[in-house]
């Protein structure tokens, strides 16, 4: 699992670490790092490094300072480096002394346009951890002129350093090089980032347990379950899913159909698309209502069921059944209109929520905002229940206050039908026994790989995920291949 540490964490860590270092090194281990990306950028974009021109965008703190030290060490390998000083009383004094003595320019202000358009990689050094607020209006009007390959130092300034929300003009970097550790932007805000690369700076042992983490191929594939050789239908877990309706039997088909690729386990459906599901995979035992469903290990309910009576009767039934339930789409409004129905739920049974924005709101009385993290973690908490919020970043919250980020590749998954196939996959994991937040991460991590796989790079259908997830599974197994 990757770790994600807030900046106020970052900020004590790197306190306790400067204590014991000497002055200027962490910047320097921090900056030599950049510098070897900036060659390695150039190198990439124009086939060479020597002869190459980079411009610094520097801002008032350390990240500029980050910025300057890093163009001193290109000055090293014959590159040109132009820095703007974008407040020039309050640029680093070192990094800029190193910068000068090492030949680079100073440009100023009115002459930035020409500069920053003859380069061929831009450097953002305006702002890093102690970023607030919008960009200001002076950096701001720096990025209009930006045409190159940019490499952010430590975020991409403009994007808000712990939600990566990002209001105004913000940069859009092809390569983020971060110091120490990972920060709620790069799992937040991918598309500002563009690649995300670590550098060591011997933080680590000074951070602790992360606030925020991010799930890897391995614990994914680790996670997943596989069947043994003792192993039947029966004991990989039975999932029930409660959903769809004759006149739209499709949510049924996907979420059935997504229990039944996720794993080799049995899946039950009940509820009025029994036909049509039963066409559909001849696997699933079909029959039109929960009450005569039989046992199952987990179910999922919601996705087309309906928002009437019902529809409650039905998730009042499952959430009264002593097993894990994964409830989506139509079970989220309910619940949100009725919360007694949850008066059914025995408490120490585990719930998952996968709302949008939309349910959010309904569920919580306002919509996410800018901290989607903090919102799910609120949502859990409120509910007792494990909240997977939806959006470009799937966040999911556990009501013990862990929490984990999925970032997605590409933006495929937006597609009508795409939840219904997550909440197969999040009630097959469940019924396997999966811790609740762990069954929904892992959940969220494949349908967003089965997303990209479905599209590579042309629009995709939800039956396209769904008909991706083999693919996607295999690919954990694999992830060169
Ligand atoms: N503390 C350390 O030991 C290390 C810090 N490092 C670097 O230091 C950075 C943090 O440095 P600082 O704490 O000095 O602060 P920053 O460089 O993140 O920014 C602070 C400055 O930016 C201005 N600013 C804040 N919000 C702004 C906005 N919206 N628009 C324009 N300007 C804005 C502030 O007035 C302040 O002068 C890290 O991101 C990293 O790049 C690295 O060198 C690694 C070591
Ligand atoms: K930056």
């Amino acid at each position: 699992m990757q770790g994600i540490w807030t900046t106020e964490r970052i900020r004590a860590a790197e306190d306790r670490l400067l204590a014991v270092t000497p002055d200027g090194e962490l910047m320097r281990r921090a900056a030599f790092g950049l510098s070897v990306h900036a060659a390695e950028m150039l190198a990439e974009h124009t086939g060479s490094v020597s002869g190459r021109r980079v411009t610094l965008l520097i801002g008032s703190g350390n990240n500029g300072g980050d910025a300057l030290w890093a163009g001193a060490f290109l000055r090293r390998r014959n590159v040109a480096v132009s820095a703007i000083l974008l407040k020039p009383e309050r640029a680093h004094g070192p990094g800029l002394a190193a910068l000068k003595r090492s030949g680079g320019k100073v440009v100023s202000i009115k002459d930035s346009p020409q500069w920053i358009r003859r380069a061929d990689l831009v450097v953002d050094g305006i702002v890093g951890i102690s970023a607030r607020g919008p960009l200001r209006p002076d950096a701001a009007a720096l990025l209009e002129y930006v045409s190159s390959p940019v490499l952010a130092v430590d975020l991409p300034s403009g994007v808000d350093p712990d939600t990566g929300a990002v209001e105004g003009p913000a940069v859009a970097a092809d390569r983020t090089v971060t110091f120490g550790a990972l920060k709620p932007v790069h799992a937040l805000a991918p598309a500002s980032c563009g690649e995300i690369a670590l550098v060591d700076i011997g933080l680590r042992p000074e951070l602790g347990e992360p606030d925020l983490r991010r799930l890897d191929t391995a614990d994914v594939a680790a996670a997943w379950p596989t069947p043994g050789p003792d192993d039947d239908k029966y004991s990989q877990g039975v999932v029930g899913v409660a959903a769809g309706s004759a006149t739209y039997p499709g949510a049924a088909v996907l979420a059935a159909g997504a229990a039944v690729r996720a794993t080799s386990g049995l899946v039950r459906y009940a509820g009025h698309a029994a036909d049509v599901v039963r066409g559909h995979w001849p696997e699933v035992i079909a029959t039109g209502s929960v009450t005569d469903a039989g046992r199952v290990q987990a179910w999922v309910v919601g996705p087309g069921i309906g928002t009437g009576n019902e529809g409650r009767d039905v998730l009042r039934f499952v959430l009264g059944r002593g097993v894990p339930v994964c409830a989506d789409a139509d079970a989220t409004t309910i619940i949100a209109r009725s919360p007694d129905v949850l008066d059914a739920r025995d408490p120490d049974t585990p719930l998952v929520l996968t709302p949008h924005a939309g349910e959010f709101e309904r569920l919580m009385g306002s919509p996410p905002g800018a901290d989607r993290v903090a919102a799910a973690r609120s949502a859990a908490r409120k509910y007792d229940a494990v909240v997977l919020l939806k959006g470009h970043c799937t966040v999911v919250a556990a009501p013990d206050g862990r929490a984990l980020v999925n970032t997605p590749r590409g933006s495929w998954l937006a597609t009508a039908g795409s939840g219904d196939v997550l909440s197969g996959l999040v009630g097959a994991l469940l019924a396997a026994g999966l811790d609740p937040w762990l069954a929904a991460g892992a959940a969220a991590h494949v349908h967003s790989l089965a997303g990209a796989l479905a599209a590579g790079g042309v629009p995709t259908s939800a039956s396209g995920i769904l008909g991706a997830v083999p693919d996607a599974l295999r690919s954990l197994r694999s992830p060169a291949s």
